[in-house]
């Protein structure tokens, strides 16, 4: 039987020395900022920014909320991010994503100055992470990389396989991974064999966007399994990951909800703060 992965503590433990530093640095007069921009009116979207702004409001994070109507024009929304980039309470801007068709999303992504670009999406934050230089790690990634430093286990060495390969998610968490060391295989909807990809790793990383695609038999015995995925299935939230097979034979399991959605939004408090104090040099 797996040992959970418990998303939510770990968040908590995490907010909650953020919300340490955020009043230190409110006391020297320096309050991190962020703006979420949100365009129509798809209700998941709007609860993960709902999210983000109470998360923000919790820990003391000055945050502004737009929700844009969905016959907005390309042009005005990037007029709007512009706004933003100039106003120097806000030190993050995100713009929540899936965009209504019609605008192009990396448009409005490359807008975003890279400096306030939190959510690491930004082709020069990308290019940042491919290099191993210092910009802002995407929020999902960072928080699937930080779950798995706190089972104690070393990446060091280890197979890793992610199933899927988006720019929010797939990729960067292989480089990151990478960077740990770890050896990395990326499977995608192309891969042949994918059953026997999945059961060579010691960590397999899926974010594919398929109703609990990767099913026990997959899993090695003692694997690390972190479950990215977050489907709808007659109203009900489920992963990529068959949890009820999986946590069977691995070692340590994320469940949904409550394994990496909660670390997503957590880890954008911690670039939000960040970008504050590298705008103030500290
Ligand atoms: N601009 C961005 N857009 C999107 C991102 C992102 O990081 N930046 N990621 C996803 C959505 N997302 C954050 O925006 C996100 C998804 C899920 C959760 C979460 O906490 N999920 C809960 C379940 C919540 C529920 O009931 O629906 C969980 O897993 O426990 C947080 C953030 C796509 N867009
Ligand atoms: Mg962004």
């Amino acid at each position: 039987m797996a040992t959970i992965i418990d998303g939510k503590r770990i968040s908590s433990e995490i907010r909650e020395s953020l919300r340490k530093e955020v009043e230190l640095l409110k006391s020297q007069g320096m309050q991190p900022g962020l703006a979420v921009v949100i365009v129509g009116e798809d209700p998941a979207s709007q609860t993960y920014v709902r999210n983000k702004a109470k998360a923000c409001e919790d820990i003391g994070i000055y945050s502004e909320k737009y929700e844009l109507d969905a016959s907005i024009t390309q042009h005005q929304l990037l007029e709007k991010i512009d706004e933003l980039n100039s106003d120097s309470r806000i030190h993050g801007i995100l713009v929540q994503l899936p965009l209504p068709k019609g605008i192009d999303e990396q448009a409005v992504i490359e807008r975003i100055s890279a400096e306030k670009d939190v959510d690491g999406f930004h082709i020069l934050n990308a290019g940042k992470l491919l290099v191993g230089q210092k910009g802002f790690v995407p929020c999902t990634p960072a928080g699937v990389i930080e779950m798995i430093r706190r089972t104690g286990v070393s990446m060091a060495g280890k197979h890793v396989v992610v199933i899927g390969r988006s720019n929010i998610v797939g990729k960067p968490v292989s480089i990151l991974a990478l960077q740990e060391n770890a050896t990395v295989t990326i499977c995608h909807s192309k891969t042949n064999n994918l059953h026997e990809m999945v059961k060579m790793a010691d960590i397999v990383i899926a974010a594919v966007g398929r109703p609990q695609m990767i099913t026990g038999d997959m899993i090695k015995d003692g694997a690390i399994v972190i479950d990215v995925g977050i489907n709808r299935v007659d109203g009900k939230l489920v992963g990529d990951v068959n949890y009820k097979e999986a946590e069977e034979k691995a070692s340590f399991i994320t469940p949904v909800p409550g394994g990496v959605g909660p670390m997503t939004i957590t880890m954008l408090l911690q670039n939000t703060v960040e970008a504050c104090k590298r705008t103030n040099n500290i």
